[in-house]
């Protein structure tokens, strides 16, 4: 039977730590990991002024001019990292009404000059979320009745930290389209607009759209592509988007990184027999949800990190074209 959902469930970290009801918060958990693939996390630990930091920059940082903003231009970077304006990036075939700023745990020396104090700010921020993620996989794992460090052979040294702006727009049309998260492991995401501001919407087995309100004081936490793959499908990707509306809205998604050199023979084989024996079961998905693209899965990349390429020169070809020349038929046109 289809177990399905129609609102996103809340995790309460804090109560995790109570030994009474650890067990109950365990079981919720399970319940997610297995039937929904998104959730809110409260009560986490995250120092209120590392956000409230972060959430004052956005506004400035968004209001540099243009020539400000291309200082730091994506299309520069062989990392893929820096400033990309609305209309630069496509999502299921049609063009993202968004505009945003990439970081990365290894951070580039050419930073906003135009806004000096930005860099100890989004640092400190991706210090408490690379944190706050390795402790949410020992949660993870306790929910799958597995040991507590499971996961952290999987991770990388370096997580990707964007900042994004969807302008408003009155028309409605696309912020993001339906996508599953492909930069690694989990995603964690700050809304960091007035809660009143919607946009986020996940896709349901089902096949319906579900909104994911603004609830202060949460991230909304979700599972990527590569933790798909590690647990052999048990534990799905879910599809969301953004929609974009009358007013404008900031976000701020945290990717937790996949090893670089991860194998899919290492990353499917580590815990198969575990799944298996416990009798675990590949999750539902609606059809739509299937036919996202998975490189990694159908084995057209040797390494997690060649899939990454992938999907980053297809996200952006003009940076391919610069940088990845050589590679470009063979990620490009590989279909
Ligand atoms: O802006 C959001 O709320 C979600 C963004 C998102 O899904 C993404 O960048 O992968
Ligand atoms: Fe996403």
């Amino acid at each position: 039977m289809t177990v399905d959902f129609t609102s996103i469930p809340i995790i309460d970290l804090g109560e995790a730590e109570d030994p009474a009801i650890r067990p109950r918060v365990l079981e919720e958990l399970r319940h997610v990991l297995l039937n929904v693939g998104f959730l809110y996390v409260r009560n986490h630990r995250v120092s209120k002024k590392v956000i409230q930091d972060l959430v004052t920059a956005l506004a400035v940082l968004f209001r540099l001019n243009e020539q400000e903003k291309d200082e730091v231009a994506l299309c520069n970077s062989p990392h893929f990292l820096g400033y990309s304006g609305t209309g630069s990036e496509t999502t299921a075939g049609r063009t993202d009404g968004r505009e945003q700023f990439e970081f990365a745990t290894e951070l580039r020396d050419d930073w906003v000059e135009a806004y000096p104090p930005l860099r100890p700010i989004v640092n400190a921020y991706i210090a408490s979320l690379t944190q706050l993620s390795q402790d949410f996989l020992n949660l993870v794992a306790e929910a799958l009745s597995l040991p507590p460090r499971t996961f952290h052979p999987f991770l990388s040294d370096q997580h990707r930290l964007k900042l994004v702006h969807y302008p408003a727009s009155d028309e409605g049309g696309q912020g993001v389209g339906p996508h599953k998260d492909s930069s690694g492991w989990w995603t964690f995401l700050l809304q960091a607009s007035l809660p009143h501001v919607k946009g986020l919407q996940v896709f349901t087995k089902n096949g319906d759209w579900v909104d994911v309100p603004n609830i202060p004081g949460t991230f909304v936490v979700n599972i990527g592509q590569g933790f798909e793959v590690v647990t052999n499908g048990v534990c799905k990707a879910t599809t969301h988007r953004v929609l974009s509306g009358s007013e404008e809205r900031f976000s701020v998604p945290f990717f937790q990184g996949l090893r670089r050199s991860l194998t899919k023979t290492e990353a499917t084989g580590r815990l198969k027999e575990h799944f298996e024996q416990r009798g675990f079961r590949v999750a539902d998905e609606s059809d739509e949800g299937r036919q996202i693209d998975g490189a990694f899965l159908r084995g057209k990349c040797a390494t997690w990190g060649d899939s990454q390429l992938r999907t980053k020169i297809q996200s952006h070809p003009d940076v391919g074209s610069k940088f990845y020349g050589d590679y470009l038929d063979r990620y490009v046109n590989d279909e």
